[in-house]
């Protein structure tokens, strides 16, 4: 398929173990600081050691358009996508207003919006002027679907050599609900029923129209489960392939990568179909909105410790994660011990 090697580096076992320990011992009852246990002791696994580094953190934000808008299952115009690239790198929209206040770069990767965006802060790695109208034809080619995969690789890795120790993704990509949604139910043999949601807040008329669409695409499509490029190409978006490629190069170089909505979980399905064992190497973040979120990550066995009822995607609920991995380092740094207290529990 592609020059995927065969597995990826383990995570460390041993500093998962010696994390829980610590954990363990600080002066606060068992298993008392909750998800942010299991939050510190996934990220001790993932970087091989005690001394999590989270400090530099750049969220890499995605924009591309598709062609299935079109076919209104969105309720937000086309034009939307290319107006917050040019917001975000401007300080403006959601993410850029959390990631400044949590201390993250983001950097916009044009990766396939539907019009030039003129502004030297994007980053232009477009593949297309959108992707075609699924409906009628596969939403890209397969070598366009390897290719938003390598964009993504070679983003997180640029990232990683500018000394990042955290990547986030996000994305921009008015109807990528209704691509996202294709995605998962061709992955994980799920129904339109349970996958399909209200994205940028559709009316009810307008969201029966959509799973129709999406079930119509998926019957004249025939995604093939096993292949992932074949579904990216097929129902996906330039934006979902390059997440999933910083998914997949964040995991191969051991550097957590924190997911967002549910977008970034259709990249992830793209990327276990790779390595099934990928979820091992990424951060859950937040419960979106979006109806099939709950049974995808039940399905793959993540836990996010937000749910804040999110439906904004870009990299959002990624970036409020911040404040939690922030709040593990400080007690981690400053609780002391039960033994420094003298405390001993009875059996
Ligand atoms: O992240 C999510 O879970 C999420 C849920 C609903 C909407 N979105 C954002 O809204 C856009 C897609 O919504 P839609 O209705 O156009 O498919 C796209 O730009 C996403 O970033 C994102
Ligand atoms: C304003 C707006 C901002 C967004 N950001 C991501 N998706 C979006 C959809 C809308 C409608």
């Amino acid at each position: 398929m592609s020059n995927w090697s065969k597995t990826l580096p383990t995570v460390s076992k041993v500093d998962r173990h010696k994390m829980q320990v610590r954990l363990n011992h600080l002066c606060k009852p068992i298993g008392g600081l909750g998800k942010l246990e299991e939050l510190a002791i996934k990220l001790a696994g993932i970087e091989h050691t005690q001394q999590l580094k989270t400090s530099k953190r750049c969220c890499l934000v995605f924009a591309a358009d598709h062609g299935i808008v079109s076919l209104g299952v969105s309720a937000t115009p086309r034009k939307v996508t290319a107006i917050q690239a040019v917001n975000t790198v401007n300080g403006h929209t959601t993410i850029a207003s959390l990631a400044k206040q949590f201390n993250c770069d983001v950097k916009v990767i044009d990766v396939g919006v539907a019009e030039d965006l003129e502004n030297s802060k994007i980053i232009h790695r477009k593949i297309r002027y959108g992707t075609a109208n699924m409906m009628t034809q596969p939403a890209m080619s397969y070598q366009e679907a390897l290719r938003s995969i390598n964009i993504g690789r070679e983003q997180a890795d640029l990232a990683i050599r500018n000394g990042n120790d955290l990547l986030l993704i996000g994305e921009l990509g008015m109807a990528n609900t209704t691509a996202s949604s294709a995605i998962l139910a061709a992955a994980y043999g799920l129904s339109v029923q349970e996958i399909v949601g209200f994205g940028s807040a559709i009316s009810e008329k307008r969201y029966q129209h959509k799973k129709r669409v999406i079930q119509e695409v998926l019957n004249r499509r025939q995604p093939d489960s096993n292949d992932p490029i074949d579904i990216l190409s097929k129902v996906g978006g330039f934006e979902i392939g390059a997440n999933a490629g910083v998914i997949l190069e964040s995991a191969r170089q051991g550097i957590p990568v924190v997911l967002d909505g549910f977008i970034s979980i259709a990249a992830l399905s793209i990327a276990q179909k790779i390595y099934p064992n990928i979820t091992d190497y990424v951060i859950p973040s937040h419960l979106s909105h979006e109806k099939g979120m709950k049974i995808v990550l039940e399905k793959v066995g993540l836990h996010p410790i937000l749910d804040l009822h999110l439906a904004v995607g870009e990299g959002s609920g990624a970036a409020l994660l911040l404040p939690m991995i922030d709040a593990i380092q400080a007690l981690l740094a400053n609780m002391n011990t039960l033994e420094d207290l003298h405390v001993g529990f009875v059996k």
